[in-house]
């Protein structure tokens, strides 16, 4: 890791207020766009969107746009956003003439067509202890810093217990075991940042622009790496943001969710696996243990800032010949 970078590029949310951060984007100029990725979120997106528009939109106007990305919720999600005021997409109907891929990366790419902001700011919709600063205090660092052109969040990771409560430490069980291992040895100078898989972070549009970008949850991993290949370490600052808890996994799922950070790493060190990774999982039910063959997609889409304009769909013929 770089001698200082944790000590010049790491904040705390209260160093700026949202008044002041409101006075410094006004001065330079930049609009902001809050985005939130949701697949069947219907419990919590509707009070997320609620509280970000009261504190950052009514109180102190930071935010320019609240949207979300419905990803292909098959629960009520877009009806509880749109009625608490967000602009809702169904990933699905963006730029059809790109195809749809699922998956949260997908979700974030796809709002680079939706979205008009010089910066953009990612919240997850399945925070159950979080508050408002989560949004802006990752602003701070962009705001006063030309050369950082991504900021990560990053707190104290609860996790809970299997009788009731909430213990203060030992979530983020993919970002403890394989995340951060894989940083250290691979890219050591982003060894300092806290919280890579991070899911509140934000980025200038041109640079996320610029950057492919994985379709499933090997986004947040691949635009850290990405912003240090190609800006250096420096350009990522993180910000602490303080305690925060959501709905966890279930350790199948996160098993999967590893692979594909693991094969998102390996191709950014030369090492390419296709399409997908085959990932088994074990069936255990009625007392023997079978393998059941599985897969993790690593697609990744292009940088958006290469993507030209939408084809107008031609009724009842061929598109755009
Ligand atoms: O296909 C999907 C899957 C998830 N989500 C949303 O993305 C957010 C995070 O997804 P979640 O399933 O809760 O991921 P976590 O288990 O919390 O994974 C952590 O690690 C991931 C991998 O780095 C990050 O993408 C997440 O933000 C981070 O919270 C939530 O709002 C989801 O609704 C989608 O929009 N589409
Ligand atoms: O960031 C992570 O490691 C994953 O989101 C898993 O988090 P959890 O262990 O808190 O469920």
């Amino acid at each position: 890791m770089g001698d200082t970078w944790f000590e010049d590029r790491t904040y705390r949310h209260t160093d700026w207020t949202p008044g002041r951060l409101l006075d410094l984007k006004r001065r330079r100029g930049l609009t902001v766009s809050l985005v939130v990725p949701a697949r069947n979120e219907e419990a919590t997106v509707g009070g997320i969107v609620a509280r970000v528009r009261e504190a950052l939109v009514e109180r102190v106007p930071l935010l320019d746009e609240v949207v979300v990305m419905d990803s292909d919720s098959t629960d009520g999600t877009g009806r509880a956003a749109a009625a608490a005021g967000a602009a809702v997409h169904r990933v699905a109907d963006v730029r059809p003439d790109l195809g749809h891929r699922s998956g949260k990366g997908e979700a974030l790419w796809k709002a680079q067509f939706v979205t008009s902001g010089d910066v953009l700011a990612f919240l997850d919709a399945d925070l159950v202890e979080w508050d408002t600063h989560f949004v802006s205090g990752l602003l701070g660092p962009l705001l006063t810093e030309p050369g950082v052109h991504l900021v990560k969040g990053f707190y104290d990771r609860l996790l809970d217990l299997p009788g009731g409560g909430r213990a203060d430490h030992g979530g983020g069980r993919v970002t403890e075991l394989v995340a951060r291992p894989t940083l250290a040895l691979r890219w050591p100078a982003l060894s300092g940042v806290v919280q890579p898989l991070a899911g509140e972070w934000a980025i200038r549009r041109d640079l996320f622009g610029r950057l492919s970008v994985p379709t499933g949850y090997g986004v947040e991993l691949a635009v850290l790496i990405d912003t240090h290949l190609r800006c250096g370490a420096d350009a990522v600052a993180q910000v602490d943001l303080g305690r925060r808890a959501h709905r966890h996994q279930p350790l199948s799922a996160l098993g999967a969710m590893a692979a594909e950070l693991l094969a998102i790493a390996d191709r950014r060190s030369g090492i390419e696996h296709g399409d997908s990774v085959a990932f088994p999982r074990f069936d255990t039910s009625g007392g023997r243990t079978r393998p059941r063959t599985g897969t993790v997609s690593t697609v990744e889409r292009p940088p958006a800032a290469g993507v030209g304009p939408e084809r107008p769909r031609v009724l009842g013929g061929a598109v755009g010949r």
